[in-house]
């Protein structure tokens, strides 16, 4: 089935930025959700990434009646048991800076190294049809929580996410090179995969 039109129910314009150029090749016509002139208003409520996607992807659909993607994703940090996990945006509030958030996580790893500072970026991406068919695909990328902020790229906690295999920060990846290793690159090309067999 040739897909010609979907909506990315995101108001996150990383993120998007990042959907249109790893979906790029789907050959579908792709609309962030102002350019599709609606607002979102459910709320990410779920226990899961995948629960908080579908929620979103599907407040969409019902609305429109097209077929709807969303992404939800976060920061797990191993020694925080797993925060902030999937509130990873309302972290210290919504309005807090990513520079506050990202002093605040290096404070609390203090006294930790190597290992000690594990964390991975998870991204769960829902697809919602209109005949209400769903799917979900999940991505990791594992890294470490660095002792400062590095780079100008990415967005949110990508200055302090540091990629010992690459000996580089993510926020010092160019957009390609983060999409190649990212938790949203991963997932969304297993989503790229299924859309591509339906
Ligand atoms: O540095 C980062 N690089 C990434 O690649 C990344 N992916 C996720 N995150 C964090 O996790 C939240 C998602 O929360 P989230 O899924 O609710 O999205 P959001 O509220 O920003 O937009 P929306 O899609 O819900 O409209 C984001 O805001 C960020 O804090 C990232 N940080
Ligand atoms: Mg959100």
């Amino acid at each position: 089935m040739k897909i010609e039109k979907m909506i990315f129910a995101t108001g996150n314009e990383g993120k998007m930025r990042e959907v249109r150029m790893i979906l790029g090749d789907l050959g579908a016509e792709i609309l962030s959700l102002k350019e599709a002139g609606i607002q979102a208003e459910a709320e990410e409520n779920g226990t899961t990434f995948e629960e908080n996607a579908v929620i979103k992807a599907k407040e969409i659909m019902e609305k429109t009646g097209a077929l709807v993607l969303a992404d939800d994703s976060g920061l797990e940090v191993d020694a925080l048991n797993g925060e902030p996990g999937i509130y990873s945006a309302r972290y210290m509030g919504h309005e807090t800076s990513y520079h506050i958030k990202n002093k605040n996580l290096i404070e609390r790893l203090e006294g930790k190294t190597g290992e000690e500072r594990s964390a991975r970026f998870v991204c769960a991406i829902a697809a919602c049809f209109p005949d209400g068919r769903v799917l979900t695909t999940r991505g990791t990328m594992e890294g470490q929580i660095g002792y400062e902020e590095k780079g100008e790229n990415g967005f949110g906690y990508d200055p302090i996410f540091y990629l010992p295999e690459y000996q580089c920060y993510s926020g010092e990846l160019p957009l390609e090179e983060k999409n190649k290793l990212s938790h949203r690159g991963k997932a969304l090309r297993l989503m790229k995969e299924q859309l591509e067999a339906l």
